[in-house]
């Protein structure tokens, strides 16, 4: 067993993952649910999620280790600048591993932006890099910029490019249905997870949602607002999670969030059927 493949052991849990993104105070600013960082780190720990995924300055700013994985994210670009999907990589694999990451994610934003070149290329120099260190990494990549109208074609091709450039993981948006969601799972060389958007009302559709990309060929979620925008983020991590590593329905998880969970041996929330 080398590196990589224990690394990745500890953001994934039986091959899936419930990776909770807590990065957007940098392109978004303090936005709700993420002023307490260590609050919120510890909220989706004790619902199940498989790794938590943070900028350098976060991770050193926490005053308890959390158990599950840790993801230090290397890229940035803020909702102020000229031109907002631009991002430009602000640490290092070495700084990662100074933090005890137990892997890195890189953000590409593809579809007609200036500086698409220089992401693809800081894309795939990283990816040799971890390659070098034993460093899983994972690639957010969406069809952002005035090109791309976030079609499941172009999800499809964007993941593609994620893992024919390296990375272990590919993050990107759900397209909407199964038979398209196939497209990019089938297409991508690396396993996807979907990231989630802007915080939905309806919990049950957050869950089908995930539900239907697990059925299309996705390990799991690399899913935010939904979480950490959340209620009961607890819960929301423990509901998605029943879907995710337990393959319940998004039906029946939805009972978790009306409260009838226990506490596991392992502490983390797990679903008690009723
Ligand atoms: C706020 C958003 O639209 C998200 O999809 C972000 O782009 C996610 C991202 N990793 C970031 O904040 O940079
Ligand atoms: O880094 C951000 C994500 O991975 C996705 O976040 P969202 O809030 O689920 O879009």
């Amino acid at each position: 067993m080398d590196g990589k493949t224990i690394r990745m052991s500890r953001i994934l849990e039986s091959g899936r993952a419930v990776i909770v993104p807590m990065d957007h105070g940098v392109s978004e600013g303090p936005i709700e649910g993420l002023t307490d960082m260590g609050r919120m780190v510890s909220l989706v720990e004790k619902g199940g999620a498989s790794a938590v995924l943070l900028h350098k300055g976060v991770v050193k700013s926490l005053s308890t280790a959390p158990k599950c994985g840790i993801i230090v994210h290397m890229s940035a670009g803020t909702k102020l600048g000229m031109d907002k999907n631009r991002k430009v990589i602000v640490s290092s694999v070495e700084q990662a591993v100074r933090l005890g990451a137990d892997a890195i994610s890189v953000h590409v934003n593809i579809g007609g932006c200036d500086t698409e070149p220089d992401m693809l290329c800081d894309l795939g120099e990283i990816a040799d890099e971890c390659d070098a260190t034993g460093m899983p990494l994972l690639a957010m990549t969406y069809a952002r910029g005035k090109n791309a109208a976030g079609t499941p074609e172009e999800i499809a091709h964007v993941a593609r490019v994620g893992g024919e450039l390296g990375a272990d993981i590919v993050k990107c948006p759900y397209t909407g249905d199964i038979r398209s969601m196939r497209l990019v799972t089938d297409g991508c060389p690396a396993p996807v997870v979907i990231a989630g958007g802007p915080k939905c009302e309806n919990d049950y559709e957050v869950l089908k949602m995930v539900e239907d990309a697990m059925a299309a060929g996705a390990i799991g979620i690399s899913l935010g607002r939904n979480i950490f925008q959340h209620a009961r983020p607890d819960l929301m991590t423990a509901a998605l999670r029943a879907v995710i590593i337990d393959g319940i329905s998004a039906k029946q998880a939805s009972s978790i969030l009306r409260g009838y969970v226990k506490e596991s041996a392992v502490g983390h929330l797990t679903v008690a059927m009723h």
